[in-house]
């Protein structure tokens, strides 16, 4: 085990599944939890704490109740916020989950200055702007959980199709994390071979429709919440590649420095995540058809920003 520590900031379902995998298999060596609701932080800490005491685990899990407690965090994973219920998109959420996200990238940022930020509140891509227009942590330490959660959500939906659990299936989902994200199938394979080699078209076209509903389907199901063990689960891969360097490709939402045309806004994209958290944007060779999904999914993230630089950061 590495002398790293990870700080969860919100731990509700998400924060509190993340917390447990992570201790549970012993990634790092502490892990500090706040959350608004004290006493949630500290039932989670005990809880998991105990949990770890069945495993050959050394993790060690502390509630933090307040912001000087909280400090020298390798990695930051920030959960804090309202998670949608059925009826609800995740762009509902946008302004309560924006407060929040600043009051929390106040409250870390003094005692945190050399920690990765990994956002996974929703609206994802709009929170991690929020997030680095906040703060002062460069583009690179600041990045979304979601790119990997939908490609696994299109990974599951294309095994379900073939009716084989353990086939060797690879996928990519750019854009941002809603409606409008972009699967590729171009880039996707089933033990190396291209989906239209395998998959019908009409199976293509719904295991995309699958896929870009795959978030909503749960939340209809759940009626109180939204999905969290395969959100942290995808959000554990991200943070090995960080603590171990490997700089592995993940899906991510970063912020966009003229890839794909596009600047000053986030959004998902294929990254090589390491030491510095985003080491490298991918920029992949795309169909004409999937830039056009890729520019309404950056289209649709500007308005969420317009909203937010006019209602929140005071800009015309
Ligand atoms: N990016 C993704 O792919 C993805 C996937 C699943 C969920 N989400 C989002 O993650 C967020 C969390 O989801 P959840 O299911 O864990 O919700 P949840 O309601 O179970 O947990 C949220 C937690 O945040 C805490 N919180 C609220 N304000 C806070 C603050 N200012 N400081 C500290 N803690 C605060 C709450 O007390 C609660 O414990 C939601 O916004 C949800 O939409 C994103």
């Amino acid at each position: 085990m590495n002398n790293k520590t990870i700080g969860i900031i919100g731990v509700g379902n998400v924060g509190a599944t993340l917390a447990f995998t992570l201790a549970t298999n012993n990634i790092c060596s502490n892990i500090l939890l706040k959350d608004i609701r004290n006493n949630i932080s500290q039932a989670m800490a005990l809880d998991i704490s105990q949990a770890v005491q069945g495993t050959s685990s050394n993790t060690k899990v502390t509630a933090c109740l307040n912001n000087e407690d909280f400090k020298e965090c390798d990695i930051i994973v920030i959960t804090a916020g309202i998670a949608r219920k059925p009826n609800m998109s995740r762009d509902d959420l946008l302004l309560t989950n924006a407060k929040i996200v600043i009051s929390v990238m106040n409250e870390i940022s003094k005692n945190n200055p050399n920690a990765i930020i990994i956002i996974i509140s929703n609206p994802l891509d709009a929170m991690v702007y929020t997030a680095l227009k906040s703060s002062n942590y460069p583009a690179n330490k600041v990045l979304g959980m979601a790119g990997t959660l939908d490609s696994a959500r299109m990974s599951y939906f294309i095994a379900e199709k073939l009716g084989f659990p353990n086939v060797n299936i690879k996928t990519s989902v750019i854009g941002g994390h809603g409606d409008s994200m972009v699967p590729l199938v171009d880039f996707s394979t089933i033990d190396g071979k291209k989906l239209n080699e395998i998959l019908s078209s009409e199976d293509i076209v719904d295991i995309i429709d699958k896929t870009k509903n795959g978030g909503g389907q749960i939340v209809k199901l759940l009626e109180t919440g939204s999905a969290y063990y395969a959100p942290a689960y995808s959000t554990i891969g991200m943070i090995e590649a960080i603590l171990n360097d490997t700089k592995e490709c993940f899906a991510c939402a970063t912020l966009l420095n003229g890839e794909y045309g596009h600047k000053n806004i986030v959004s998902g994209v294929d990254v090589l995540l390491g030491k510095n958290g985003v080491e490298k944007i991918v920029e992949l060779d795309i169909s004409n058809f999937e830039k056009e999904q890729f520019q309404k999914s950056i289209n649709n993230v500007q308005e969420l920003v317009d909203v937010l630089e006019e209602k929140i950061f005071n800009k015309k």
